[in-house]
């Protein structure tokens, strides 16, 4: 069956709800499967993360999602357009940003890439120039946006990828690992703007990381791939009950102290040179750092430096499969 009559086989009542429709999708390279029959949907306005280990496959599916790349078989429909057919159509309703490659021009300032941007998605001169003002002013690019593309920072790069895949005001936002490589000053920061930019305008959210801090912070469910094929599709808290993938505070205190159990919705699975070093674990809905160290200053400890330990991807992945 074709990619193009098989998306037509997705209802339109779905399309409707749907921002994602991915019916047994499937693409094969050589002899290997890279995405092996995966049937999920994303409801309009939701956030999604994705989430699989190196080579799961997560990639390829986000390239078949945007018309990139041809499904073997099986059919998706992306705004409830078919991506190979309507490509163009699409990339006016869809933002997507690619970490790892740069969808913007290298010689040119990012501003004038915000203009041929605007220019590409017909927008008049005034909506590119309001637009700009704003993502420079929210996304703080206001030092380097007449710079060249080339001389940028990872983190200043990135900030502007994200600006262009937003200038023309998408109604989904396909991200694909979009804090590797940046410190955790510019995670943070670029996290609190995509909150914000969702609840101001609503935007659908898929977001493909290897991070789970991202995933916490951007979105309300999970999808995890593994070999190409769906091996968990729910909350992070459920992800945490089925796994045990619970994050870690680790306390450094200024003395010695006795052992931190008992802390409400913590348990203590770590300590080090006499309780100088204690190690909590915690699971979502649990409780937070904030209510941890209220409890820690209530025992009378001086906490001298704090860090919080994210479950590793990987890990989560191999657990699922082991359970
Ligand atoms: N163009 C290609 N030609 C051949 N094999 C490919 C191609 N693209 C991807 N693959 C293979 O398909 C599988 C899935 O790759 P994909 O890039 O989708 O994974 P991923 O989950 O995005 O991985 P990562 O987290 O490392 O980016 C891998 O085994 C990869 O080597």
């Amino acid at each position: 069956m074709s990619s193009a009559s098989s998306a037509s086989s997705v209802s339109s009542a779905s399309s409707a709800e749907h921002i994602i429709a991915a019916v047994a999708l499937r693409r094969v390279f050589g002899a290997k499967a890279a995405v092996d029959g995966l049937t999920f949907s994303v409801p309009r306005g939701a956030a999604v993360g994705y989430i699989g280990a190196n080579g799961a496959g997560k990639s390829t599916t986000i390239k078949m999602l945007t018309g990139i790349l041809k499904p073997t078989s099986g059919s998706a429909l992306t705004c409830g357009l078919d991506p190979l057919r309507h490509r163009r159509q699409l990339a006016r309703r869809i933002g997507v940003v690619f970490g790892q490659r740069s969808q913007l021009w290298w010689d040119l300032p990012l501003r004038d890439s915000f203009v041929a941007l605007g220019a590409i998605h017909r927008l008049g001169r005034d909506a590119v120039r309001d637009r700009t003002d704003e993502l420079v002013d929210r996304l703080d690019l206001g030092e380097f946006v007449d710079t060249p593309v080339r001389q940028l920072s990872l983190g200043q790069r990135i900030r502007g990828e994200v600006a262009a895949a937003l200038l023309h005001g998408p109604e989904l936002l396909i991200l694909d690992e979009p804090t590797i490589g940046l410190d955790v000053l510019s995670k943070e920061r670029l996290r609190l703007f995509l909150i914000e930019q969702r609840s101001l305008h609503g935007t659908s959210l898929l977001l493909a990381t290897h991070d789970m801090g991202d995933v916490r912070r951007l979105t309300e469910r999970i999808l995890v791939v593994d070999h190409g094929r769906l091996a968990f599709d729910g909350t992070l808290a459920q992800l945490v009950e089925q796994v045990g993938a619970e994050r870690h505070v680790v306390l450094d205190l200024t003395d010695p102290a006795p052992p931190l159990d008992g802390i409400p919705g913590t348990r203590l699975v770590g300590m080090e040179g006499g309780g100088l070093r204690q190690q909590l674990s915690f699971g979502p809905g649990e409780t937070t750092v904030a209510a941890i160290l209220a409890a820690v200053a209530q025992r009378e400890v001086q906490v001298h430096d704090l860090t919080i330990e994210e479950p590793d991807i990987e890990d989560v992945v191999r657990r699922l499969y082991a359970g």
